[in-house]
């Protein structure tokens, strides 16, 4: 072994058996180096692509003392969440992302010490599947999301169900998209933070049990949208905060600020498949009221909600078509082991890469190409579908807006915004066996403990410890 690897500050504690005592090394160096440089490179010649150059910040990989990333490691060791501390800290090789502070202002010089305020939405995925290759007609009708609720609470990683749902987000409909972030408002979970001057004011904490407090929040919010202090506190007031901020970020949502080939280039159209997702709390309260009416107004070309779908769109055969065509690369790269280096499935993410995810054929000729192809395509819609929207957003008075700075209007105060796409590291080639399973799992959950309760005749078809004789009448 080289003599390099002798330092036993690079090995850790794994485990033990009866006889043995094992010990790992850890990841060296280099394969971190070429880790963090195929995200820089994903960002800046695949997803500045899709997402234009205004919305995208890849950073770029730096290295760093060795001494002051252990002392920064003990320093916010304490503030890391409960559930993240099993992860452990890099902090043999040095090398580290730097990436601009999305929750500062990106696009224009801030007006310095003007205060800002940061959302943070990781809007999941906003399409409901179109693909033949999907073998549950339920993953027509209810969403990724809706359906996956479900399991995350009988598994207990969060106590409450969530209202939202991605497709009315999506939808470009104000008011859908209102009901949209006014759910994620009142039920953050991991898809909603809010910041105020970079520090994080609401939602996603560890404590799931603590609700939603509006009251704290609006006193937070209430010198960026009534500045002239005109508002009484109360629960009018609350209110009217909360509505203004719905607004706000409904209407930097809807802004389109960059050309750029996402909104030239050839496009998945996003009428396919269903519009509206029938779990929805929305949609149910249409129906409820006598409307059946579900409006999707469509969403601007330019805007990031549509790069952002365009994106998730790749994934057009549904993790059941892909599956099979995973199963034929791994067949294949088990047989030609050194073609993995050539089908860049580990990098470089560079812009032929690109290229070749412009073929949007879902006509299987039954070739590898044709394989590599849609698993590449899978790999960044998974990508997409797990990014997070930041929008920043910073009080500016009546002069100094400009035809080139973007300015969202509120009823009593206007602001500069930007916003920007992060966590655009490419899913791993290996999750997508995971991405399987757990389509499974979440699908077959639903069936059996939510869709069963709401069908009166599945009902008798699932109800457990019950004597019950299924007459089939003959038709
Ligand atoms: O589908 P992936 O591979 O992107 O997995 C995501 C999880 O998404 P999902 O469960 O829909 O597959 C995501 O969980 P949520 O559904 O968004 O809750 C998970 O987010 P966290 O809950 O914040 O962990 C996400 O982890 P990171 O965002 O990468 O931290 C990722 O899970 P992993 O694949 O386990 O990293
Ligand atoms: N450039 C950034 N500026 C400000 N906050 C950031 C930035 N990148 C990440 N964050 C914060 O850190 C959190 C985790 O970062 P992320 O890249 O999503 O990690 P992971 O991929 O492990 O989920 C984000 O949800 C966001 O709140």
């Amino acid at each position: 072994m080289d003599a390099e690897k002798m330092d036993e500050n690079e090995w850790k504690y794994h485990g033990e058996g009866n006889k043995s005592l094992v010990v790992s090394h850890s990841q060296a160096p280099e394969e971190i180096l070429r880790h963090l440089q195929n995200i820089v490179d994903f960002g800046k010649h695949v997803m500045k692509q899709f997402f234009g150059e205004k919305y995208v910040h890849y950073g770029e990989v730096v290295q760093l003392p060795l001494d002051f990333v252990k002392q920064l490691c003990l320093k916010i060791q304490s503030e890391r969440p409960e559930s993240r501390c099993d992860k452990d800290l890099d902090t043999l090789s040095g090398y580290a992302m730097c990436l601009p502070n999305l929750t500062r202002l990106q696009t224009y010089h801030f007006v310095e010490h003007r205060p800002i305020l940061c959302v943070e939405i990781k809007p999941k995925c906003g399409f409901i599947p179109f693909s033949s290759h999907v073998s549950q007609e339920i993953k027509h009708k209810v969403c990724r999301y809706c359906m996956h609720q479900h399991l995350k609470v009988a598994n207990g990683k969060w106590k409450r169900l969530s209202k939202y749902c991605p497709l009315d987000l999506f939808s470009g409909n104000k008011q859908r998209m209102h009901f949209a972030l006014k759910s994620l408002l009142q039920e953050a979970q991991n898809n909603l933070k809010i910041f105020k001057n970079g520090e994080l004011i609401y939602g996603c904490k560890d404590d799931q049990d603590s609700l939603s407090d509006w009251n704290e929040l609006a006193r937070h919010l209430k010198p960026f949208f009534f500045p002239a202090n005109g508002m009484v506190n109360g629960p009018y007031c609350t209110r009217t905060i909360i509505k203004e901020l719905i607004h706000v970020i409904t209407m930097t949502l809807l802004s389109s600020t960059d050309a750029c080939r996402a909104g030239n280039m050839k496009t998945v159209p996003i009428s396919r498949g269903r519009s509206y997702c029938e779990a929805s709390a929305f949609s149910k309260e249409l129906v409820r009221n006598g409307k059946n009416k579900m409006e999707s107004s469509g969403l601007p070309r330019g805007c990031l909600l549509y790069k952002t779908l365009q994106a998730q769109m790749l994934d057009m055969l549904d993790i059941e078509g892909l599956y099979p065509l995973y199963n034929r690369v791994e067949q294949y790269l088990e047989e030609f082991p050194e073609e993995r280096s050539t089908s860049q499935i580990d990098g470089p993410y560079n812009e032929a890469f690109y290229e070749k995810l412009l073929d949007l054929s879902t006509e299987d000729d039954g070739t590898e190409a044709f394989a590599f192809t849609k698993v590449q395509q899978y790999r960044v819609a998974m990508t997409a579908k797990d990014c997070s929207i930041m929008i920043s957003l910073s009080p500016c008075l009546q002069d100094e807006c400009s035809a080139q700075r973007p300015v969202v209007l509120a009823s009593k105060s206007r602001f500069t915004f930007s916003v920007s796409v992060l966590d655009l590291d490419l899913k791993p080639y290996e999750s997508i066996p995971h991405q399987y399973k757990l389509d499974g799992k979440i699908v077959n959950y639903y069936l059996k403990n939510v869709q069963a309760k709401d069908d009166p005749m599945m009902s008798n078809l699932f109800k457990e410890n019950e004597d019950c004789t299924l007459v089939l009448h003959k038709v």
